[in-house]
């Protein structure tokens, strides 16, 4: 027989001694309550603390780290279809700093979904990259969790009757009555984007050779990541900011992902319409910003009845665009609630992009060949993290379309345009308040 001396020997130094950390409160009860009056007990992880959402599921199998950093989950409840959640810990969040990072390993620096449903709480993780435990982690940040509950039927519950509020009740809250349905709180009556984006200005990569500005809606590490990589100098810009009054010194415009209902977003919608009427450089927006270039395009937005979440979901091109190809599948990364209407006719200057495969779906729309125009949105994640990178090109696609709107503006001019950009009046521009470094 082998001695456990030996076994140890055999583990690589790196995932020794990692195994071990859980949350201290493994044992306190959990309760998570519906709105629709049903009520599934388990056992506490992570903060012991009792908390308001509106319950959603994901079907990802795996990056629930990336998942739980996601601003576009804030004020949700995520329960995670696959059940054993945390058994490769968490990584230390910060990135090597230097001039190309957005300072996070993972989508932002805190737990942004308001709790954590799981079947089986992993209480050993192994990862060389793991320094703690779901559970620790999600004291440290807190969050609730809850494990020990049959997340197969809350997530048929969802499916049925859809995305549901719901109350994560912790200790001796687990004990009380549920409450009653005037009770639950909505997040969705708040403007959760205006809580996650940048209140200033700042830029990354400020010496890239095409200059990009961003509205900031509550985006994910990796898109910024993504536009970084592609040597964009990026400049991320409030929600609200009016884009107009500084976009002569940018080569492109990218609308992020975000939280909540997209119709708290109009203003940046209104002013989106007068930059598609007065500029023509490439725009791209992803799910939220893709729902805003809907929106400032003519199109409606309405809310789904579960929304589609995970990292498996299939989308059929309708059009060719770069490295898009009609006719082809994608796999994709989601996590929306909302969609945009697919309206017959489509606004004029706009055609579909994408669909969903699974519920016929918009995935994507952009601007027609003979509009003019070069904007595309779409409803998926690009950036995967985690997820496939099935049409991570499309970063590329879109920064390649920047530069040769630069490119082509020198040769127009005559003159260097490529010096950095210049504050608009009011607009205090504070350069790279994050560190900043990208890996390959
Ligand atoms: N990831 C996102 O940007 C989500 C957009 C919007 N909050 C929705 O749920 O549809």
């Amino acid at each position: 027989m082998i001695s456990p001396r030996i076994l140890r020997l055999a583990i690589p130094r790196h995932a020794r001694g990692l195994a071990s950390q859980v949350g201290n409160n493994t044992h306190i009860p959990g309760v998570l309550h519906l709105k629709t009056g049903q009520s599934f007990y388990g056992r506490s992880f992570g903060a012991p603390k009792s908390i308001w959402g509106e319950t959603v599921f994901s079907t990802s199998i795996t990056s629930y780290t990336e998942s739980m950093t996601d601003p576009s989950y804030r004020g949700q409840i995520l329960v995670f279809t696959t059940p054993l959640i945390g058994n490769y810990g968490v990584p230390r969040n910060e990135a090597p700093v230097d001039n190309k990072d957005v300072g996070v390993v993972l989508e932002s620096q805190n737990i942004q979904c308001s709790a954590v449903v799981v079947a089986d709480v992993a209480e050993k993780f192994s990862h060389y990259l793991a320094v703690e435990s779901l559970a620790s982690w999600c004291q440290k940040n807190g969050v609730p969790g809850i494990t020990g509950v049959d997340t197969r039927a809350i997530t048929r519950l969802l499916r049925d009757q859809g995305t549901t509020l719901g109350r994560v009740a912790v200790g001796s809250d687990a004990s009380l009555p549920p409450p009653k349905p005037e009770e639950y709180w909505d997040p969705t009556t708040e403007n959760l984007v205006d809580q996650a984006s940048t209140k200033a200005p700042y830029t990354l990569n400020p010496n890239g050779d095409v200059k990009i500005a961003v509205l900031d809606f509550g985006a994910k590490a990796n898109i910024l990541r993504s536009l970084v990589r592609r040597n964009a100098s990026v400049t991320v810009l409030p929600w609200n900011f009016d884009f107009n009054t500084v976009r002569d010194q940018y080569d492109g415009l990218f609308l992020t992902n975000g939280p909540g209902d997209p119709k708290h977003c109009m203003e940046a919608a209104m002013n989106l319409r007068r930059t598609f009427q007065e500029w023509n450089k490439p725009i791209f927006g992803i799910c939220m910003g893709h729902q805003v270039i809907g929106m400032a395009a003519g199109l409606e937005a309405y809310r789904m009845m579960f929304g589609n979440r995970g990292h498996n979901q299939p989308v059929l091109a309708l059009a060719s665009s770069g490295s898009i190809r009609a006719g082809r599948v994608y796999v994709t990364s989601q996590n929306h609630q909302y969609a945009l209407k697919l309206q017959d006719p489509f606004p004029e200057g706009w055609e579909p992009f994408f669909i969903n495969c699974n519920d016929s779906s918009v995935e994507g729309i952009k601007s027609t060949a003979d509009s003019g125009k070069k904007i595309w949105g779409v409803q998926f994640h690009p950036e995967s993290a985690g997820g496939p990178l099935d049409t991570i090109e499309m970063f590329t696609d879109f920064v390649n379309e920047c530069r040769a709107m630069r490119l082509h503006r020198r040769a127009e001019t005559g003159g260097d345009v490529m010096g950095a950009p210049k504050a608009a009046p009011g607009m205090a521009t504070v350069e790279s308040p994050q560190p900043i470094s990208v890996a390959a």
